[in-house]
């Protein structure tokens, strides 16, 4: 017999396949399949596989004791997925890394902008904060980003001469903290100064970020039992980066006066404005270039080689030709290459994998093939890295092709990529949990792609460890 049709779709309506299991129990195998048994990439195609569907029932890390409830409606394909960004119908509200919420000390006591559902009054004038110090800002990103990263092209050709390790993860964490900081406070955060954070900026911000993130975070390279023990057993203390945390604030506080400012004229408080422009910009921000520099980077090198290195390289310099030789806006509008290259990254492997929304109302949800009830407080979830590699959407999803986005076809493609929690067609705004810095993201990707062909021809990479432990160093560079 056929199954019923809903009243809101043509799609047969069926139950959502998949169970949670025992309550604790299941949550456990669940975790102990997703980090040991299986992996990430199985959990979820085995899932697939059995339930025929790409819309399923799960348990999602961590699981109990750390969360109270790991049930999830688990979404993988291009069609159900963009419910999460439907906040008429699904709340937005603490669910920024998941089914737990990381205590508030570690952000001085706020509730920051990223945990805010669109409703709360709170989340529009933080986040249009946000919008303005950026805008503000415009014109100083390109030039700092330029400053920095020119200072590690240094570090690099130093260390290669000397027969040293040039290492771009460590580096990275320089120049995509400082370039950030200096555009939008006008104080290098390495410089001499009373607040001055020396070369720890990115380094402390990266440590006060990974207790946040511990609990779904695996395949660290680390021992399995090790993860389990230190990452899932308890919430690690926020004491524990205390005194990190304090330094970066203390610099905010010492050195953000102007955006700090702008926050106080749109009756924000002080404190709680620096808590969140050092959320803004520690963890958003060069939380994310942290995450995406070294991949595109590596994408290049693995999928594109030297081939792809030189079409790159004579493109951004026949671009520059006609802005003096230096990477601008204007000159980033004629590296078609290079941006596909760029929307191949993000698409290839979103930075940020996990979406969580929670059903504020019972609704109809539908995938290619089928309709679904949702009930009203059910979380759902979806793994961003399955839906980009949609096989209705994208041709040949699992390959890295970098011209992809190019031309009137590669533009059709565009509205499927969601790295930035939406849409790439459609604009960040306060009444949604869009990015908020969307088009920096976009702009400042290329333009990292672009000086680093500008400087030089090609390069080779060197990797060390494994998962996300793992660290890039520079093998060979040529220049240019
Ligand atoms: C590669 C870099 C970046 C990536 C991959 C990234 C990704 C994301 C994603 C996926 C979200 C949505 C999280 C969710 O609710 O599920 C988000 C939110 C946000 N991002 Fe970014 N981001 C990046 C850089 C930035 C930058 C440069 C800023 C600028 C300050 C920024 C500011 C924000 C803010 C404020 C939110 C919260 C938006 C809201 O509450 O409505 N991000 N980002």
């Amino acid at each position: 017999m056929a199954a019923p049709k809903s009243e809101t779709s043509t799609r047969p309506l069926i139950p959502i396949p998949g169970d949670y299991g025992l309550p604790f129990s299941g949550a456990v195998k669940d975790r102990l399949d997703y980090f040991w048994f299986q992996g990430e990439d199985k959990f979820y195609k085995s899932r697939m596989d059995k339930y025929k569907s790409t819309v399923f029932r799960v348990n999602m890390p961590p699981g109990p004791p750390i969360a109270d409830d790991s049930r999830v409606i688990c979404l993988v394909d291009q069609k159900s997925f963009p419910v999460l960004f439907d906040v008429s119908k699904v709340e937005k509200k603490d669910v920024f890394v998941g089914t737990y919420v990381p205590s508030t000390k570690f952000n001085s006591g706020f509730r920051v902008c990223a945990y805010l559902d669109p409703s709360e009054e709170k989340h529009t004038k933080l986040k249009q904060w946000c919008f303005n110090f950026l805008a503000r800002n415009g014109k100083n990103f390109i030039p700092e980003f330029h400053a920095c990263f020119e200072q590690s092209c240094v570090e690099w050709e130093t260390d290669l001469a000397n027969g040293k390790k040039a290492s771009l993860s460590a580096e990275v964490q320089q120049f995509a903290f400082n370039f950030l900081l200096r555009a939008i406070c006008h104080q290098d955060p390495a410089a001499p100064g009373p607040a001055s954070l020396g070369k720890h900026g990115g380094p402390d911000a990266s440590t006060w970020a990974l207790p946040q993130l511990a609990p779904i975070v695996g395949n660290t390279g680390l021992p399995h039992a090790v993860e389990e023990a230190a990452f899932r057993t308890v919430p690690i203390p926020s004491l524990l980066v205390q005194n990190k945390y304090d330094a970066l604030f203390n610099w905010f506080k010492t050195y953000g006066k102007e955006p700090l400012d702008m926050a106080e004229e749109l009756g924000i408080d002080r404190n709680e404005a620096t808590a969140n422009l050092l959320f803004f910009l520690c963890f958003n921000a060069y939380g994310g270039f942290n995450i995406f520099f070294p991949e595109i980077t590596g994408f290049i090198h693995q999928f594109g080689g030297p081939e792809l290195m030189h079409e790159l390289h004579d493109e951004v310099t026949k671009a520059v030709a006609a802005t003096g030789g230096v990477v601008t806006l204007g000159a980033l509008q004629n590296m078609p290459l290079l941006r596909s290259v760029v929307y191949e990254g993000f698409r290839f492997k979103p930075p940020v994998p996990y979406q969580y929304g929670k059903a504020k109302c019972d609704f109809i949800l539908e995938n290619h093939e089928n309709s679904f009830q949702v009930k009203k407080g059910e979380m759902l979830y979806g793994f961003q890295p399955l839906v980009m590699h949609d096989p209705k959407v994208f041709e040949r999803p699992g390959e890295f092709l970098p011209r992809r986005f190019m031309g009137p076809e590669g533009e059709k493609l565009l509205p499927h990529v969601f790295w930035s929690n939406g849409p790439e067609t459609e604009k960040t705004t306060v009444q949604n949990k869009q990015c908020a810095g969307k088009q920096l993201v976009v702009t400042m990707s290329q333009v990292f792609v672009a000086e680093l062909f500008l400087r030089y021809k090609d390069f080779t990479l060197d990797i060390e460890g494994t998962g996300k432990g793992s660290k890039l160093f520079f093998h060979t560079l040529t220049k240019a």
